[in-house]
């Protein structure tokens, strides 16, 4: 993608076996996608308003100052370009750098599209397009945020008034930590207990203004701010998450959110057919587009430890010749290869939940609302496994990049201070494995009932066989069948959730067996995403991919991700009898023979991504391997090298090595 000096990698792009453009288009998605991904990226590369190497030097002022005016910027651009939707979605992605918007578009405008009647999609959502008002998605308070049934903010109808008292009872109701609430957001949808006539109608979203439309002052009865620096210096700090409390603030009635439940002028709560889940609806959303932010994460870090692992050498010298690249140890490739198989397997697996997203909402539409549980637990279960591996990923590209992979410009301390909160938000990553367990264990509960299991729990409905299967792997060949290792992991993830199963049954209050056991379950629920993540792998391989020795590559990287999963939980494997230990051993042997297969590929599988060294942001992952001069030259525009002596010598470093001057005399 970049273009210019030498290319010190240009010897490894040569070793590739495989058409690199075609893996492009692969990973984008399809040509278009790709060509608009990659015009995208230019355009952002090539602006200098869109630089961002400079965010860690910036006060937290400077640093949200910064993002306002990127925003306004990239709202300006996206008007006079006349952006689509998709291009205006990639802009945001290469620009890098979460703000407001994010909220505004990615939550405050999908609720309202998805809670909200047909009246108040129109009276809202065109002032939402042309961000005339800005929203945000106010849900957790300071003292809840995944019991979400637990939130004490109210809303109480006044009949009188024909309007919603919306209040903050308590310290523990202030609304804390929603994304551009702090300081930019005008308006909010904000969850509250609705409470009519005395009686508590449960959680409901409410449009609630909250800052002046003329001046941003907050409006009578809001008070509203920034909740303070988060983890790293950059980061995670160029948004405003904030505190927000209501003191008895008036909304009319129409600005509930009533497509799940009408309250009327009379004061009558009526429930319409639709399901009270779907007021959980824009987290279903966001986890799905979570599961798509995991892959690019990931490739991000991986590209970058893939590229410096062969640009760094260490030991091994022949006779005075250059010493092995690191990428070269098989310790390094056993920790590298998966994860650069992970950001495939997850690119994959995030394209099937978009498919299922688009169905369930085309169903919810026609008021099918059959897929609603399997889309939860999907979408839960994959935003968890997906997250959790991807912030451990990056941590390892981390310490695979040895000693400079701690530096700032290695691009990896921010990536991961930003990516890490991804594991918290739209749901804490145990509580969702728990969702999914549920769902589980009420399909293992269905089994032999008549109810045949469909979705993601279908291969439950051959749970006779895979109870008592024996896996066939005789050979180390036999681990490069993909329906050997499809019903391993169907075993394993099948025996593992009716283990759990039988195990509540001894239990005579299910919700205390549910506690108990949930350690189990959270590993039951884990062996069954995995599954679907292998699945959906193996299932794009059997769509038609073009390209030399494209599909051979991809058929590669999904055997190194289902056996690198077998070989760190042969736990699992081993103790539900689905793989004896010589099988186990053989499907290592055979992840060790995927690694040599990697290894000439490597490079031209991360070029692949086709990220362009701003988005990349590291001097460690530079598409020409120049590494080292620019490591230098970098180190020499840090401010504490503006001057030679440092700030505070005279005051603080002076008189201390004269003190041991004093006493070196004594
Ligand atoms: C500078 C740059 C500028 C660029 C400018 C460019 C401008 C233009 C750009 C345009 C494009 C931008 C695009 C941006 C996109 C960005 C994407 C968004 C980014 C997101 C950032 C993240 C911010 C974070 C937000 C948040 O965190 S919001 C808060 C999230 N909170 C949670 O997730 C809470 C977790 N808790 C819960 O979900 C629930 O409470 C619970 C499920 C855990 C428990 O609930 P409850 O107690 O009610 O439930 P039960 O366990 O009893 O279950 C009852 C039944 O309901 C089912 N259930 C539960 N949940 C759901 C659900 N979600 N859907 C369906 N069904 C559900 C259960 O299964 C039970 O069912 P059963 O009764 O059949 O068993
Ligand atoms: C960067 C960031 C941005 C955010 N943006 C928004 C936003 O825009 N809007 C918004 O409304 N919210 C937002 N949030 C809030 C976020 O959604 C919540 O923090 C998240 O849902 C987790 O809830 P919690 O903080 O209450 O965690 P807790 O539930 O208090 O979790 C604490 C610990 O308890 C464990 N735990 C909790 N319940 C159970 C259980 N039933 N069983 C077992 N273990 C359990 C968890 O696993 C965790 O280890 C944001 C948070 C962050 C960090």
């Amino acid at each position: 993608m970049e273009g210019g000096g030498v290319d010190h990698l240009a010897e490894e792009r040569q070793k590739s076996r495989f058409d690199v453009d075609e893996m492009k288009i692969v990973w984008a998605g399809s040509r278009h996608a790709f060509e608009v991904s990659d015009r995208v990226a230019r355009l952002v590369a090539s602006d200098p308003a869109f630089r961002k190497d400079n965010r860690n030097l910036l006060s937290r002022k400077e640093l949200f100052k910064n993002t306002l005016r990127k925003a306004a910027y990239a709202w300006k651009r996206i008007m006079e370009l006349r952006l689509t939707e998709e291009e205006a979605a990639k802009l945001r992605f290469f620009i890098d750098e979460p703000a407001y918007t994010d909220l505004h578009w990615g939550m405050f405008v999908p609720a309202i599209k998805g809670q909200g009647t047909e009246e108040q999609q129109q009276k809202w959502l065109p002032l939402a397009y042309k961000m005339q008002i800005i929203g945000c998605y106010a849900q957790t308070e300071l003292g809840h945020g995944s019991n979400v049934q637990g939130l004490e903010t109210t809303a109480t109808f006044d009949p009188q008034t024909d309007e919603f008292i919306i209040n903050s009872p308590t310290l523990t109701s202030s609304k804390w930590w929603p994304g551009g609430l702090g300081k930019v957001s005008t308006h909010a949808v904000a969850y509250a207990r609705l409470i009519v006539n005395g009686q508590d109608h449960g959680v409901h979203g409410f449009i609630v203004q909250l800052r002046s439309l003329d001046d941003h002052m907050p409006l009578p009865g809001i008070t509203v701010g920034d909740i303070g620096m988060k983890f790293g210096s950059g980061a995670y700090n160029t948004m405003d998450n904030g505190v927000l409390r209501f003191d008895h603030v008036r909304i009319p009635r129409n600005q509930m959110l009533m497509r799940v439940l009408q309250v009327t002028r009379e004061g009558k709560v009526v429930q319409s057919d639709v399901p009270r889940q779907l007021i959980y609806g824009t987290m279903v959303y966001v986890r799905q587009t979570i599961v798509s932010d995991a892959s690019s994460a990931l490739s991000r870090a991986v590209c970058i430890a893939t590229r410096y692992s062969a640009v760094r050498r260490q030991f091994g010298s022949q006779k005075g010749g250059p010493e092995t690249q690191v990428i070269d140890y098989k310790t390094q490739q056993s920790r590298l290869f998966p994860l650069l198989a992970s950001a495939y397997a997850f690119r994959f697996v995030g394209e099937w939940l978009k498919w299922l997203y688009t169905d369930v909402t085309q169903r919810l539409q026609a008021n099918d609302f059959s897929t609603l549980p399997e889309a939860h637990a999907c979408t839960a279960g994959l935003k968890s496994l997906t997250t959790s591996a991807t912030a451990d990923a990056i941590e390892e590209c981390r310490k695979l990049c040895g000693g400079h992979g701690y530096l700032t410009s290695s691009g990896l301390p921010e990536l991961f201070a930003v990516y890490i909160p991804a594991c918290t938000y739209e749901g804490d990553n145990t509580v969702l494995l728990l969702q999914v367990a549920r769902f589980l264990m009420k399909t293992v509960s269905q089994l032999g009932s008549g109810k045949q299991p469909v979705g993601s729990t279908a291969y439950m409905s051959r749970a006779e066989h895979l109870m008592q299967c024996r896996c066939s792997a005789q050979r180390v060949e036999d681990w490069l069948k993909p329906d050997v290792v499809l019903e391993a992991f169907e075993a394993r993830a099948l025996r593992m959730s009716v283990a759990c199963a039988q195990n509540l049954s001894k239990f005579s209050n299910p919700e205390e067996g549910f506690a108990e056991l949930s350690a189990d379950l959270a590993e039951a629920a884990i062996a069954h995403c995995q599954l679907i993540v292998v699945s959906k792998f193996v299932e794009k391989l059997q769509q038609d991919i073009p390209g030399q020795g494209v599909k051979q590559q991809l058929q590669t990287l999904c055997f190194v991700y289902s056996l690198h999963l077998l070989h760190k939980h042969q736990g699992d494997f081993l103790s539900t009898g689905c793989i004896t230990p010589k099988q186990a051993s053989l499907a290592n042997e055979q992840l060790r023979s995927l690694y040599s297969q990697v290894r000439p590929n490597a490079i031209a599988l991360v070029d692949a991504f086709n990220y362009t060294d701003h988005y990349l942001g590291s001097v460690l992952g530079r598409y020409d391997g120049n590494v080292y001069p620019t490591l230098y030259e970098d180190a020499w525009k840090d401010p504490l090298n503006d001057s030679v002596v440092p700030d505070g010598y005279h005051e603080y470093l002076r008189p201390v090595l004269k003190q041991q001057l004093r006493n070196a005399r004594l």
